[in-house]
C-alpha cells in the first residue's frame, strides 16, 4: 500500500489526458516516412536523432522558440491519409500508455496547405481516432475526444468555433486557442467565445504559460473559459510567508473556489521556462492547496514524454503515492468535456476499480 508507484505500474493505471497536441505527438518514424513522400527536408532522417532534435530544440526556455519546432510536424500533416494515420497512431500510443480517456487538440487551419477544406481536415482526424481507438479484437481501447484549436495570432477563431459546433456530435468535444501568448490576449477572440457560450459549447484557453496573470484573468473573466491550458502562472497570485502561511490573491482564490481545472504540463513548462524545474513546479503547492490540478503531456514528441512519465517524474519530485495519482486522474475525468453521466461512468466503472487493483497488489 505504501510502496512508491513505479513507471511500469503507472503505465497500467487507467489514466485521463486532457491536454495533448496531435501535431506535438507524432512518431519520429512516421514523420520521416511522410516527409520522404512529400519531399520535405528534415533536420535528421534517423528516428533517434530526429527525436533528440525535437527535444533539444524545444528545450529553449522560450515558448516562441519551442513552437518553431512544429514547422516539421505540421508540414507532413497536409493530406487526408497523413492526418488519418497520425491520429490513428496517436490513439494507439495513448492507449498503449494506459490512457482510457483523452482529449487531443490540433489547429485545423494549419492543415489546409495541401488543398483540404477545414471540414475535410476534421473528418480525416476523426476517422484516425476511430481506427486507432479500436483494438485488433474490435473492442474500444480508449475514448478520444477532439478539441479544435484556433491559432491566437491569426483571425480565424470564429470559423474554427463554428467548425467545432458543427462537429460536436461527431467526436469534437470542445475548442481552444494556442500559439504565442505574449501580445495575443484571449480577448482578441471574444466573439468566438461568446458564440460558443451561446451554443452551450465547452472551451479551454492556453493561458498563464508564456504570459502571466492578465492572460489568465482575461481567459476566465472576459472569455469565460471552462478550463485553463497550463495556468501555471496563477502562482504569481499566491504568496507563501516565511512561516509557511499561504495567502491567495483574488484571482487565485476565484480559480480555486470555482474549481477551474488547470491543465498542467510539467515537462513542457520547464522547456518553455514557465517553471524552473519539475521539483520547483507550482503543481506541488497547487496540489497541496487543493486547486483542481490535472497532469498532462502537452507535446509528447517535443518533451520526449508520456503521461505515465509525467506522473513518474512527479512521484520522484514530490513523493506522490497512488492516492495522489488517483486524485489527479479523477480531477481530470471530472473536468472532461463529455457529458456528466459518461464522466461518472468512467470514474466509477474504470478509474476507481483500476486504481484499487493496483493499490491492493502492493
Ligand atoms: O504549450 C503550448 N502553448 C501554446 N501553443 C502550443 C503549445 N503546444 C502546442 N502549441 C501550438 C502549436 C501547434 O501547432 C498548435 C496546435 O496544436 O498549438
Ligand atoms: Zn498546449
Amino acid at each position: 500500500m505504501t510502496q512508491t508507484p513505479t513507471l511500469e505500474e503507472i503505465r497500467k493505471a487507467p489514466k485521463v489526458l486532457l491536454h495533448d497536441h496531435l501535431d506535438g505527438g507524432l512518431r519520429p518514424e512516421t514523420i520521416i516516412e511522410l516527409a520522404r513522400e512529400r519531399g520535405h527536408r528534415l533536420p535528421s532522417t534517423d528516428p533517434d536523432n530526429l527525436a533528440e532534435w525535437f527535444r533539444e530544440s524545444a528545450d529553449s526556455g522560450s515558448l516562441e522558440r519551442y513552437l518553431d519546432t512544429f514547422t516539421h510536424t505540421v508540414a507532413v500533416m497536409q493530406t487526408r491519409e497523413a492526418l488519418t494515420r497520425v491520429a490513428a497512431e496517436c490513439a494507439e500510443d495513448l492507449a498503449d500508455d494506459g490512457i482510457v480517456y483523452a482529449e487531443v487538440r490540433y489547429a485545423p487551419e494549419l492543415h489546409t496547405d495541401g488543398g483540404l477544406t477545414l471540414d475535410e481536415v476534421v473528418e480525416a482526424v476523426l476517422e484516425g481516432f476511430r481506427i486507432g481507438s479500436t483494438g485488433p479484437d474490435g473492442r474500444q481501447r480508449i475514448r478520444v475526444g477532439t478539441l479544435l484549436t484556433a491559432m491566437r495570432h491569426q483571425a480565424r477563431s470564429m470559423e474554427i468555433a463554428e467548425l467545432a459546433v458543427r462537429y460536436r456530435d461527431a467526436g469534437v468535444v470542445g475548442f481552444d486557442i494556442a500559439g504565442a501568448e505574449a501580445g495575443y490576449p484571449p480577448t482578441r477572440h471574444l466573439d468566438a467565445f461568446e458564440y460558443l457560450k451561446r451554443e452551450n459549447a465547452h472551451f479551454t484557453i492556453h493561458a498563464g504559460e508564456g504570459f502571466g496573470l492578465p492572460s489568465i484573468w482575461q481567459a476566465i473573466q472576459w472569455c469565460g473559459a471552462d478550463r485553463l491550458g497550463h495556468g501555471v502562472r496563477i502562482i504569481d497570485d499566491i504568496t507563501v510567508a516565511d512561516d509557511g502561511t499561504v495567502t491567495l490573491g483574488r484571482l487565485a482564490a476565484y480559480v480555486r473556489d470555482k474549481r477551474i481545472p488547470l491543465e498542467m504540463c510539467p515537462t513542457s513548462n520547464v522547456q518553455t521556462g514557465a517553471a524552473k524545474s519539475i521539483a520547483e513546479h507550482p503543481i506541488g503547492l497547487l496540489r497541496r492547496l487543493c486547486f483542481r490540478v490535472t497532469v498532462n503531456t502537452d507535446n509528447r514528441l517535443m518533451s520526449g514524454t508520456s503521461l505515465s512519465l509525467e506522473f513518474a517524474k512527479l512521484v520522484e519530485a514530490f513523493g506522490y503515492g497512488w492516492d495522489d495519482l488517483q486524485w489527479f486522474t479523477v480531477n481530470a475525468m471530472k473536468s472532461a468535456f463529455i457529458p456528466f453521466d459518461e464522466r461518472l461512468a468512467l470514474i466509477n466503472g474504470v478509474i476507481k476499480p483500476g486504481f484499487a487493483q493496483l493499490k491492493w497488489r502492493m
